[in-house]
């Protein structure tokens, strides 16, 4: 397959740099990393190693088989804009948060993804693989897509850990409960992922859980406003399970308070809230969390 990876960052140059194994690649980034991957090609290092050689460029090839987005959800906007003229055989978003409606404006099927692998770019020309996980690919409606199962079939052919689901919607919506929960409350907390389990001693400590546990209820409400069966005890146990299994992770929106980045709220928290005003559903602790964050970006003057 010939695949463009729009976004070569941290998810995608590892992604990219994955699926190179097995298929022509173009990552499409920006400099210094594209010029070093041209130059040297792009090295993968931790839990899995890797020395490959993909294409890079800093626009996107005019035609392919597949793109993959992995940019950050706030310039998928600006994604669907480079990719607009192209002819693509598919387009497949793996990042976080809502994003797949706006690649609906492409001329080309679109596949709903998510990727819970570990990615962080060390260097330009060096990924480091930090954790194996899955990539979920599947319709953007319930049942089964051939689209999507050509896409799993080509991720699968470069062993990348992939499961091709028929009701992606129920998953996508699911991921948002665990993202909502996690990721605001731990950024604004300043915790740790483990810190959202329980409560313990019970009567203490257990306001960043109880916060967690709303946003997720929340979101599983505005799910089934939209007609997607996520009950509140399946956000809730999410919540809690990856928050267990990621206990000593700093959540990706935690880490770009740190560094006083932009963060990914508005297609988190701040998509439930949008999605809930559609539907005349409350969902106070989305709309509180979605403030705080925008406001602390405001304050940082990353916004
Ligand atoms: N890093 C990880 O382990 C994981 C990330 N994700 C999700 O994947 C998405 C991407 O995350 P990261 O890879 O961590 O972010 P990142 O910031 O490392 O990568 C995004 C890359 O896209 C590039 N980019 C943005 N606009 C561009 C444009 N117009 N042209 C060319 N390049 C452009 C940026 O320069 C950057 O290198 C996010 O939604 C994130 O939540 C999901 C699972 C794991
Ligand atoms: C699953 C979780 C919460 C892991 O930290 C994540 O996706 C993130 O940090 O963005």
């Amino acid at each position: 397959m010939d695949i463009v990876v729009f976004g070569a960052g941290s998810l995608g140059s590892l992604l990219g740099g994955l699926l190179a194994r097995a298929h022509d690649v173009t990552l499409v980034g920006r400099d210094p990393h594209v010029s070093t991957v041209r130059k040297d090609g792009l090295r993968i290092e931790g839990e899995v190693e890797a020395d490959v050689d993909p294409d890079a460029d800093t626009t996107a090839p005019e035609s392919a088989d597949l793109v993959l987005v992995t940019v950050k959800s706030y310039d998928t906007a600006a994604a669907v804009e480079a990719l607009a003229d192209g002819d693509y055989g598919a387009v497949c978003s793996l990042q976080n948060g809502l994003t797949e409606e706006r690649l609906a404006e492409l001329d080309a099927p679109v596949v709903a993804g998510t990727a819970s692998y570990g990615a962080r770019l060390r260097e330009s020309g060096l990924v480091d693989c930090t954790g194996v996980g899955r990539v979920v690919v599947g319709g953007l409606d319930r049942g089964p897509d051939p689209v999507a199962e050509r896409v799993g079939r080509a991720f699968r052919a470069a062993d990348v850990r992939t499961l091709v689901a028929s009701d992606m919607p129920r998953r996508r919506w699911e991921k948002l409960a665990v993202n909502a929960g996690i990721n605001a409350t731990t950024a604004l907390c300043r915790v740790e992922n483990g810190a959202l389990v329980g409560g313990d001693p019970p009567g203490k400590g257990e306001n960043a859980p109880r916060l967690a546990r709303e946003a997720a209820h929340e979101t599983a409400r505005v799910a089934r406003a939209e007609g997607v069966p996520l009950s509140n005890r399946q956000a809730r146990a999410a919540v809690e399970r990856v928050a267990s299994a990621t206990a000593t992770n700093r959540s990706s929106m935690l880490q770009d308070v740190e560094s006083r980045s932009r963060t990914e709220v508005d297609a988190l928290n701040g998509a439930v809230v949008d999605r809930a005003e559609r539907h005349d559903v409350g969902v106070p602790t989305n709309r509180t969390l979605t403030r705080l964050l925008r406001a602390w970006e405001r304050g940082a003057g990353v916004r």
